[in-house]
């Protein structure tokens, strides 16, 4: 039984993306990752693909003449493989109405803030420079506003002392890695219920 189908979307490191499949690899998450997408072709997250034996592919923003035609493309890959769950792992492109509304499943988002608070990007900057002794981690659901989809899941990360970004990036990555396999394991055994824009959760 593979489980739930995953389609990972990752610019860069990877890091998220390699935590689910460690999680899966053992046995603690009902899933399978069908395909890793970079909008990056130098992309690290696509070498632990090609590593892991996950089918892989990177698409040039300028390939393509606008963001629509770019989404459009990557429908057409995402659609070509089984797909329960869209899971944005670092993907730091902001997905256009047509995407959102032609996806062939649900998309999550991991963030490192405590949504609303430090939307868009280097939200751990922002936590840092605005002086919060709080932040943490959102995984929510995406839609066609950036960062405005309901919130599924949250964790607390402590601000000390002395943080720069780098810091604190690192304290909220390691909530991450566990936070976004224990959403995607809820969504697998149906604990986590997502129709159109809700979200429902059975405790
Ligand atoms: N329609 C949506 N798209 C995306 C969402 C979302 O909620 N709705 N979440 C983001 C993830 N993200 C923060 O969590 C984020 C990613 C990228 C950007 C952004 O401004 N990107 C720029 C390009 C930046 C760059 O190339 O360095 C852009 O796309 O023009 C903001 C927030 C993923 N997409
Ligand atoms: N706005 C989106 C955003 O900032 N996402 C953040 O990018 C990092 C990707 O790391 P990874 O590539 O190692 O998973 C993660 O910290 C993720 O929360």
């Amino acid at each position: 039984m593979s489980g739930l189908n995953l389609v990972v979307l990752a610019s860069g490191r990877g890091s998220n993306f390699k935590a689910i499949q460690d999680h899966i690899d053992r046995g603690d998450l009902a899933a399978k990752i069908q395909l890793v997408l970079s909008d990056h072709a130098d992309a690290p997250a696509l070498d632990l693909a090609q590593a892991a034996g996950i089918p892989q592919a990177a698409l040039a923003a300028a390939d393509y003449p606008d963001r629509v035609r770019f989404d459009l493309a990557l429908l057409e890959k995402i659609k070509a493989v089984p797909c329960d769950l869209i899971v944005l792992a670092g993907y730091m492109r902001v997905l256009s109405q047509v995407f959102i509304k032609e996806a062939p499943a649900p998309i999550i988002n991991i963030h490192p803030s405590l949504l609303p608070a430090f939307p868009g990007l280097h939200a751990q900057r922002q936590a840092v420079d605005y002086g919060v002794k709080v932040s943490g981690c959102t995984v929510h659901l995406v839609n066609d506003i950036l960062d405005g989809g309901a919130i599924i899941a949250q964790r607390v990360v402590p601000v000390l002392p002395g943080d720069d970004e780098d810091r604190l990036a690192a304290r909220i990555l390691a909530e991450e890695h566990r936070l976004y396999s224990e959403v995607i394991g809820k969504i697998a055994n149906g604990q986590i219920k997502i129709k159109d824009q809700s979200v429902t959760i059975l405790d």
